[in-house]
């Protein structure tokens, strides 16, 4: 047990710094699993969302959970580091870690704010958990600072424990954990976070002790695997369409290998969102400062075919509106990066509308969740009310984001909307026996 920490007197109580997407559902986990929990979160407008439970994003079941706890008093949120600071016996770290601009490295200016707020405040001995995904090497400068920084010293303790949820999955995902990865330097701060996880850790999730390197890797090597994967079955698919051959039928096939699985197998419009895409930047930039060129190589080419994808989808968009751009009205169904969130970060939907508009056509977009954040980084293209609005006169519908919405959606309803009745399923996810059916030319890349 880490120095301070009580054990039988009280809960833990735990500060959770940064809250967004990772660190809303980890406060109102950490609630759920029945510590009280002080949220810290500088963007004024999340806090105000959170302080009154609601999530500041769309996220199935948070807001729910978020009521409870706040409405309960055992969740509350603040911008003011002086109310965690000694009151705290866990500081978990949320904050973002996008991409530098102009490199491939990982930006850590939020995490470095955390702790030039935090350190000097930090009079007596804590744990310091680090959730963000960072790269190999973090933790152990954040550790010399804040021994450095804090009044506590060597008495503030670092660990790093990555956080592995699926946005639209977010609750479930951090509540009931397929693992839980403790980077540790003492038997101490193990005790602390098994006593933090004891919920799910009691339903079976296992448990992998390591050190904080191994910690780190981990987090990196896990979504560079989950890239590699996707663009593995993205570039089968451009091997299919070369072929005649089938990419759903061939994914279904390797998925039924146990050693293989049929999760990130989906062929589409390669991976989007806040996550892979700059994560695996980071892996291989900061493998290159290791000098580990092997893995450069490797990653390199999974973003290539990636963003490939993109590319292809705009070419058989331009190929299926007869070689022309002007004059023509394309629809954009989805914008959010995948569906179940209204996150448009690095989103293959709204980068393909973005450069179909580039192009010289007209682009409608229908999202069911995502119109606002689109708006607000893509102002300039069109934002229908509905799928059905957004098809009016259409010359081509691309389905570029796979909501359930877009499965119910009618073709024989829509033909009478649409200028001309071709459909590019760049998700693969659409009936195509139904939609030809209907009198439409139905396209997915990687299908027959
Ligand atoms: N989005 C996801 O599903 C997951 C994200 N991660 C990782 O978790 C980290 C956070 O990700 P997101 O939540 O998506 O990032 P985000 O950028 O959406 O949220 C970060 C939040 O931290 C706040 N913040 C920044 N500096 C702060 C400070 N000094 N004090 C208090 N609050 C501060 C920001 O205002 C923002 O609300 C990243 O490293 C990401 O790679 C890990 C697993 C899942
Ligand atoms: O580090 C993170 O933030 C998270 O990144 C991903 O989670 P997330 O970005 O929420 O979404 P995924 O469900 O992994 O999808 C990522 C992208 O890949 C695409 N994808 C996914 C699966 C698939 O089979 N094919 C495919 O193209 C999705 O459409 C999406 O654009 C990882 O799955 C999480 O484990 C990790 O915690």
């Amino acid at each position: 047990m880490t120095e301070g920490t009580p054990t039988s007197e009280r809960p833990l109580r735990i500060a959770v710094i940064g809250t967004n997407y990772l660190g809303a559902n980890t406060a109102a986990g950490m609630a759920e699993f029945g510590f009280d929990v002080i949220g810290v979160e500088i963007d004024e407008h999340r806090l105000k969302l959170l302080s009154d439970g609601k999530a500041p994003l769309y996220e199935p079941g948070l807001d729910p959970l978020l009521k409870k706890h706040t409405d309960s008093g055992r969740l509350r949120f603040t911008k003011d580091y002086h109310e965690i600071a000694d009151w705290a016996d866990v500081h978990f770290i949320c904050v973002g870690t996008p991409q530098t601009e102009g490199s491939d490295s990982a930006d850590l200016a939020q995490v470095n704010s955390v702790v030039d707020m935090l350190a000097p405040l930090l009079t007596r001995p804590c744990l310091v958990v680090g959730r963000s995904t960072v790269p190999v090497g973090t933790s152990k400068r954040v550790e010399q600072r804040f021994h450095t920084e804090a009044p506590a010293g060597a008495g503030v303790e670092i660990a790093w424990q990555p956080e592995f949820l699926r946005e639209a999955h977010g609750v479930d995902d951090t509540l009931h954990p397929d693992r839980l990865v403790f980077g540790v330097q003492s038997a101490a701060a193990e005790a602390t976070l098994r006593q933090v996880f004891a919920t799910p850790i009691a339903e079976g999730s296992p448990v992998v002790v390591c050190n904080l390197p191994t910690a780190e890797l981990v987090k990196g090597g896990a979504n560079a695997f989950l890239a590699t994967k996707i663009s593995f079955i993205n570039a089968l698919a451009e091997m299919a369409d070369a072929t005649g051959a089938d990419v759903t039928q061939l994914a279904d096939a390797l998925g039924f290998d146990k050693r293989i699985g049929r999760g990130m197998l989906n062929a589409g419009p390669g991976y989007g969102g806040g996550c892979l895409p700059k994560d695996l930047r980071a892996f291989m930039a900061r493998a290159g400062e290791l000098g580990v060129e092997e893995v450069i190589t490797l990653l390199r080419e999974v973003d290539d075919i990636n963003y490939r994808r993109r590319a292809r989808i705009v070419d058989t968009a331009h190929e299926l509106l007869g070689a022309e751009w002007v004059g023509r009205n394309v629809t954009v169904l989805g914008a959010a990066f995948k569906a179940g969130t209204d996150d448009v970060r690095d989103s293959p939907a709204l980068d393909v509308a973005g450069r179909i508009q580039l192009h010289g056509a007209t682009v409608s977009v229908y999202d069911p969740e995502a119109m606002e954040n689109a708006r607000r980084v893509r102002p300039t293209l069109r934002y229908a009310a509905s799928a059905a609005e957004a098809c009016e006169d259409a010359h081509l519908v691309l389905h570029l984001t796979e909501w359930p919405e877009f499965q119910q959606l009618d073709p024989v309803a829509l033909k009478d909307a649409v200028s001309i009745p071709v459909l590019l399923d760049a998700r693969l996810s659409l009936d195509s026996a139904q939609w030809r059916a209907a009198g439409w030319t139905y396209r997915a890349p990687g299908k027959p």
